[in-house]
């Protein structure tokens, strides 16, 4: 390759940055639950279609994200586990990040729109702007309720997906967003709980910082005892079977089997350090499996049953 090639085209580590604004393996959950969505709600959407409409929630949560890391810029650069982010780091400027972000969250919109219906697109745009400004700009910084409040951005995708294939909102893709709405705490404060001294340091007045280490554990809990009856309602509403209830309520009861060990662990209550915190690692690890199980045996069921 000559060098006037190879000074056009873009390094692999710059593409690589671009990519890792989108926050990718966060998205990844958010795809499979938006697909999922998308392929138990009753209809029929073309391949392509349906695979535009992925496509889009894909770029709509990334886009958020990006939007997330342009405006979490300066509390980024405190905290170890964001420090090497693209724009803390100095690799991509805060205001190349902001046109990306927009530019891609406008683009996903207009596409879902024009791909599938408004309905849908509307549904994204509101958990864009959920994500941007309810969570990030407005409770982030501001009280430990963020993530419950805010977190509804994330209990969005599988409306999304709903709506892409019936133009419409119904009761069932809003039982699969309280569901993700309930999750949404225990998985987030298992995390906050090892992650603690980072937001400490950064001022974010996350639960374990504003509460303790104790009322965060309490509260890990006490969402998943509400969150387990929670997803047998889409089969108790006859939406879905009994391999479904099946899978639910073994894999409630794991996720609750990890929620009192979090609940139960007193460690740092002993003077040891959070950050080694093994029974939080652990119920934020089976969180992230607990939900893709969860919403692959809504798909699986409907193959199974009709
Ligand atoms: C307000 C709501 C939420 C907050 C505050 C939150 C926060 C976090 C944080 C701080 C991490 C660690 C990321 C890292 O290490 O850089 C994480 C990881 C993750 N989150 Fe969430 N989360 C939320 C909701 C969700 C939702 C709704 C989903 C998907 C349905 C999700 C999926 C994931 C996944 C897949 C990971 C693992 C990423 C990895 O492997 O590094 N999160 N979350
Ligand atoms: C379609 C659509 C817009 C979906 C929303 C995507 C989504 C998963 C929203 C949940 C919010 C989230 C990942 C917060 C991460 O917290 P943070 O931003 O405080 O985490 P950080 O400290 O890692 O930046």
């Amino acid at each position: 390759m000559s060098d006037v090639t190879a000074a056009t085209q873009p390094d692999i580590s710059e593409v690589a940055d671009w990519v890792a604004l989108l926050k990718p393996r966060v998205i990844s959950l958010v795809v499979l639950t938006g697909l999922c969505g998308l392929l138990v709600a009753p209809g029929h959407l073309h391949l392509t279609l349906a695979v535009a409409a992925v496509l889009c929630i894909a770029l709509g949560a990334g886009a958020a994200g990006a939007i997330n890391m342009w405006y979490d810029r300066d509390i980024d650069a405190v905290m170890r586990r964001t420090q090497r982010r693209p724009i803390p780091a100095g690799r991509i400027t805060p205001g190349g990040a902001l046109s990306y972000g927009v530019g891609l969250a406008v683009a996903s919109v207009a596409i879902m729109g024009l791909a599938t219906n408004w309905v849908a697109a509307g549904v994204l745009a509101l958990s864009i702007a959920f994500y941007v400004v309810v969570y990030t700009v407005w409770l982030k910084r501001r009280t430990s309720q963020n993530i419950v409040i805010g977190g509804a951005a994330g209990a969005f995708p599988p409306v999304i997906g709903w709506a892409a294939v019936t133009g419409n909102v119904t009761l069932e893709p809003l039982l699969l967003f309280a569901i993700i709405f309930f999750w949404t705490p225990p998985h987030f404060w298992a995390l906050s709980l090892y992650a603690h001294a980072d937001y400490a340091k950064a001022g974010v007045p996350m639960l374990p910082v504003t509460h303790g280490a104790r009322e965060t554990r309490r509260q890990v809990l006490l969402y998943t005892i509400l969150l387990v009856p929670l997803t047998l309602l889409p089969w108790a509403f006859g939406f879905s079977g009994l391999p479904y209830a099946g899978a639910a309520a073994v894999l409630g009861a794991g996720f609750l089997y990890h929620a009192v060990r979090v609940w139960r662990d007193r460690q740092d209550e002993s003077g040891r350090s959070l950050t080694n915190d093994a029974p939080a690692r652990k119920a934020f690890r089976y969180s992230l499996g607990y939900l893709a199980l969860l919403f692959l045996a809504l798909v699986v069921d409907k193959l199974l049953l009709g």
